[in-house]
Protein backbone atom coordinates (compact mmCIF):
# COMPACT_ATOMS: atom_id res chain seq x y z
CA UNK A 1 0.00 0.00 0.00
CA UNK A 2 1.35 3.02 -1.23
CA UNK A 3 1.52 5.42 1.69
CA UNK A 4 1.98 9.14 -0.17
CA UNK A 5 0.99 9.24 -4.21
CA UNK A 6 1.36 12.13 -6.08
CA UNK A 7 -0.70 11.90 -9.39
CA UNK A 8 -0.13 14.05 -12.55
CA UNK A 9 1.10 17.18 -9.80
CA UNK A 10 1.95 20.12 -11.72
CA UNK A 11 1.99 23.64 -11.86
CA UNK A 12 1.36 24.59 -14.88
CA UNK A 13 4.19 23.79 -17.77
CA UNK A 14 6.00 22.27 -13.96
CA UNK A 15 5.73 18.82 -13.88
CA UNK A 16 3.75 16.21 -14.53
CA UNK A 17 5.16 13.65 -11.64
CA UNK A 18 3.78 10.51 -11.02
CA UNK A 19 5.44 8.81 -8.31
CA UNK A 20 4.33 6.39 -5.08
CA UNK A 21 6.09 6.02 -1.84
CA UNK A 22 5.66 3.37 0.84
CA UNK A 23 6.65 3.83 4.36
CA UNK A 24 10.36 3.77 4.76
CA UNK A 25 11.02 5.14 1.22
CA UNK A 26 12.76 8.15 0.30
CA UNK A 27 12.13 10.04 -3.58
CA UNK A 28 14.73 11.96 -4.72
CA UNK A 29 14.02 15.35 -6.92
CA UNK A 30 16.74 17.25 -8.99
CA UNK A 31 17.22 19.38 -11.76
CA UNK A 32 18.84 23.35 -12.64
CA UNK A 33 17.85 26.56 -10.23
CA UNK A 34 14.66 27.69 -11.34
CA UNK A 35 13.12 24.25 -12.88
CA UNK A 36 10.38 24.32 -10.17
CA UNK A 37 11.05 21.56 -7.18
CA UNK A 38 11.06 24.00 -4.47
CA UNK A 39 7.43 24.90 -6.00
CA UNK A 40 6.26 20.72 -6.66
CA UNK A 41 7.37 20.14 -3.19
CA UNK A 42 5.35 23.31 -2.05
CA UNK A 43 2.16 21.69 -4.41
CA UNK A 44 2.57 18.33 -2.70
CA UNK A 45 2.22 20.21 0.58
CA UNK A 46 -0.90 21.72 -0.67
CA UNK A 47 0.59 24.86 0.60
CA UNK A 48 0.24 26.60 -3.53
CA UNK A 49 -2.39 25.99 -6.11
CA UNK A 50 -1.83 22.96 -8.74
CA UNK A 51 -3.09 20.25 -10.47
CA UNK A 52 -2.84 17.13 -10.07
CA UNK A 53 -3.27 15.54 -6.75
CA UNK A 54 -1.65 13.88 -3.55
CA UNK A 55 -2.65 11.26 -1.18
CA UNK A 56 -1.90 9.70 2.07
CA UNK A 57 -3.25 6.06 2.86
CA UNK A 58 -4.81 6.35 -0.66
CA UNK A 59 -7.44 9.33 0.66
CA UNK A 60 -6.80 12.49 -1.51
CA UNK A 61 -5.47 15.61 0.40
CA UNK A 62 -9.25 17.56 -0.75
CA UNK A 63 -10.32 15.02 1.89
CA UNK A 64 -8.58 16.20 4.88
CA UNK A 65 -9.04 19.38 6.21
CA UNK A 66 -6.30 21.77 5.65
CA UNK A 67 -3.79 21.68 9.04
CA UNK A 68 -4.45 18.17 9.17
CA UNK A 69 -2.88 17.71 5.55
CA UNK A 70 -0.22 19.68 6.25
CA UNK A 71 1.07 18.15 10.35
CA UNK A 72 0.82 14.94 8.09
CA UNK A 73 2.78 16.32 5.00
CA UNK A 74 5.07 18.53 6.48
CA UNK A 75 7.19 21.27 4.06
CA UNK A 76 10.66 21.97 5.48
CA UNK A 77 12.32 25.47 3.54
CA UNK A 78 15.15 25.54 2.24
CA UNK A 79 15.77 28.91 4.46
CA UNK A 80 13.88 27.98 7.80
CA UNK A 81 11.26 30.73 9.12
CA UNK A 82 10.74 31.02 12.84
CA UNK A 83 7.98 33.28 14.44
CA UNK A 84 9.24 33.57 17.80
CA UNK A 85 12.97 34.60 19.63
CA UNK A 86 14.21 31.32 20.32
CA UNK A 87 14.00 27.44 18.94
CA UNK A 88 12.88 26.52 22.45
CA UNK A 89 9.99 28.22 22.14
CA UNK A 90 8.89 26.66 19.03
CA UNK A 91 10.24 22.48 20.50
CA UNK A 92 8.58 20.55 23.02
CA UNK A 93 10.22 20.91 26.61
CA UNK A 94 13.58 19.53 27.25
CA UNK A 95 14.19 16.34 28.36
CA UNK A 96 16.23 13.45 27.64
CA UNK A 97 14.37 12.55 24.40
CA UNK A 98 14.97 16.29 22.57
CA UNK A 99 18.78 16.14 24.50
CA UNK A 100 19.25 13.25 22.53
CA UNK A 101 17.86 14.13 19.69
CA UNK A 102 19.72 17.58 19.55
CA UNK A 103 23.18 15.61 20.11
CA UNK A 104 22.38 13.21 17.19
CA UNK A 105 22.57 16.23 14.87
CA UNK A 106 25.88 17.56 16.70
CA UNK A 107 23.67 20.17 18.80
CA UNK A 108 24.18 21.47 22.39
CA UNK A 109 20.87 22.10 24.74
CA UNK A 110 22.23 25.34 25.07
CA UNK A 111 21.94 26.57 21.03
CA UNK A 112 18.02 26.32 21.75
CA UNK A 113 17.48 29.38 24.43
CA UNK A 114 19.71 31.92 22.09
CA UNK A 115 18.46 34.35 20.02
CA UNK A 116 17.82 32.56 16.58
CA UNK A 117 19.54 36.02 15.54
CA UNK A 118 22.50 34.95 17.15
CA UNK A 119 22.35 31.00 15.40
CA UNK A 120 24.26 30.41 12.38
CA UNK A 121 22.20 29.25 8.91
CA UNK A 122 23.62 25.49 9.28
CA UNK A 123 22.38 25.40 13.58
CA UNK A 124 18.85 27.40 12.69
CA UNK A 125 18.76 24.73 9.46
CA UNK A 126 19.37 21.87 12.01
CA UNK A 127 16.97 23.34 14.66
CA UNK A 128 13.83 23.51 11.81
CA UNK A 129 14.84 19.56 10.73
CA UNK A 130 14.50 19.32 15.07
CA UNK A 131 10.90 21.11 14.93
CA UNK A 132 9.84 19.00 11.68
CA UNK A 133 10.54 15.80 13.34
CA UNK A 134 8.90 16.64 16.92
CA UNK A 135 5.84 17.14 15.07
CA UNK A 136 5.85 13.72 14.05
CA UNK A 137 4.71 14.16 10.11
CA UNK A 138 4.15 10.90 7.79
CA UNK A 139 5.87 12.67 4.73
CA UNK A 140 8.98 14.77 4.69
CA UNK A 141 9.31 17.17 1.97
CA UNK A 142 12.75 18.52 2.43
CA UNK A 143 13.94 21.18 0.83
CA UNK A 144 17.68 21.16 0.27
CA UNK A 145 18.10 20.05 3.86
CA UNK A 146 22.05 20.23 4.14
CA UNK A 147 22.99 23.34 2.21
CA UNK A 148 24.41 24.52 5.04
CA UNK A 149 26.44 22.32 6.34
CA UNK A 150 29.56 20.55 6.92
CA UNK A 151 30.21 16.70 5.76
CA UNK A 152 30.38 15.63 9.35
CA UNK A 153 26.65 17.19 9.92
CA UNK A 154 25.45 16.24 6.08
CA UNK A 155 26.64 12.95 7.59
CA UNK A 156 24.29 13.70 10.80
CA UNK A 157 21.00 14.99 8.62
CA UNK A 158 21.26 12.18 6.64
CA UNK A 159 21.46 9.30 9.76
CA UNK A 160 18.83 11.15 11.05
CA UNK A 161 16.22 11.52 8.11
CA UNK A 162 17.10 7.72 7.70
CA UNK A 163 16.22 6.64 11.06
CA UNK A 164 13.49 8.70 11.43
CA UNK A 165 11.86 7.30 8.28
CA UNK A 166 12.75 3.69 9.51
CA UNK A 167 11.14 3.89 13.13
CA UNK A 168 8.19 5.97 12.49
CA UNK A 169 6.63 4.58 8.80
CA UNK A 170 7.43 7.89 7.40
CA UNK A 171 8.65 8.24 3.67
CA UNK A 172 10.55 11.41 2.11
CA UNK A 173 11.10 13.39 -1.16
CA UNK A 174 14.68 15.28 -0.55
CA UNK A 175 15.41 17.73 -2.93
CA UNK A 176 18.83 18.98 -3.59
CA UNK A 177 21.44 19.37 -5.68
CA UNK A 178 24.39 16.87 -4.94
CA UNK A 179 23.58 13.55 -6.35
CA UNK A 180 25.80 11.73 -5.02
CA UNK A 181 23.86 12.24 -2.21
CA UNK A 182 20.60 11.74 -3.82
CA UNK A 183 21.99 8.35 -5.15
CA UNK A 184 23.14 7.52 -1.51
CA UNK A 185 19.66 8.83 0.82
CA UNK A 186 16.94 7.61 -1.80
CA UNK A 187 15.91 4.85 -3.53
CA UNK A 188 14.50 6.57 -7.07
CA UNK A 189 15.02 10.01 -8.52
CA UNK A 190 13.04 12.01 -10.51
CA UNK A 191 15.06 14.97 -12.44
CA UNK A 192 13.63 17.54 -13.76
CA UNK A 193 14.94 19.53 -17.22
CA UNK A 194 15.46 23.75 -16.65
CA UNK A 195 11.47 24.51 -17.10
CA UNK A 196 10.74 21.66 -14.98
CA UNK A 197 9.51 18.79 -16.99
CA UNK A 198 10.18 15.43 -15.69
CA UNK A 199 13.39 13.48 -17.67
CA UNK A 200 14.16 10.60 -15.53
CA UNK A 201 13.14 7.99 -13.04
CA UNK A 202 15.80 5.08 -11.84
CA UNK A 203 15.22 2.91 -8.94
N1 LIG B 1 5.04 32.03 -6.34
C1 LIG B 1 5.53 31.98 -7.56
N2 LIG B 1 4.77 32.35 -8.62
C2 LIG B 1 5.25 32.31 -9.87
N3 LIG B 1 6.49 31.90 -10.19
C3 LIG B 1 7.29 31.51 -9.17
C4 LIG B 1 6.86 31.54 -7.82
N4 LIG B 1 7.87 31.08 -7.04
C5 LIG B 1 8.89 30.79 -7.86
N5 LIG B 1 8.55 31.05 -9.15
C6 LIG B 1 9.31 30.79 -10.36
O1 LIG B 1 9.09 29.40 -10.65
C7 LIG B 1 10.28 28.80 -11.13
C8 LIG B 1 10.63 27.62 -10.24
O2 LIG B 1 11.00 28.10 -8.94
P1 LIG B 1 11.46 27.09 -7.80
O3 LIG B 1 11.73 27.92 -6.61
O4 LIG B 1 10.47 25.99 -7.67
O5 LIG B 1 12.83 26.52 -8.42
P2 LIG B 1 13.85 25.45 -7.82
O6 LIG B 1 13.95 24.34 -8.81
O7 LIG B 1 13.44 25.08 -6.44
O8 LIG B 1 15.20 26.30 -7.80
P3 LIG B 1 16.48 26.32 -6.82
O9 LIG B 1 17.26 25.06 -7.11
O10 LIG B 1 17.20 27.56 -7.24
O11 LIG B 1 15.96 26.39 -5.40
C9 LIG B 1 11.36 29.90 -11.13
O12 LIG B 1 11.44 30.41 -12.44
C10 LIG B 1 10.81 30.94 -10.18
O13 LIG B 1 11.26 32.21 -10.51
Amino acid sequence: MSLFTARALAIGAIGPLEFQLAAGQCLALSGPSGAGKTRLLRAMADLDAHQGVCLLDGRPAAGFAAPDWRRQVMYLAAESAWWADTPAEHLPALDADLNARLSELGLTPELITRSLAQLSSGQRQRLALLRLLAGRPRVLLLDEPTANLDADNVARVEQAIAAYCRGQGACAVWVGHDIAQLDRVAGARIGLDAIGNPIASAS
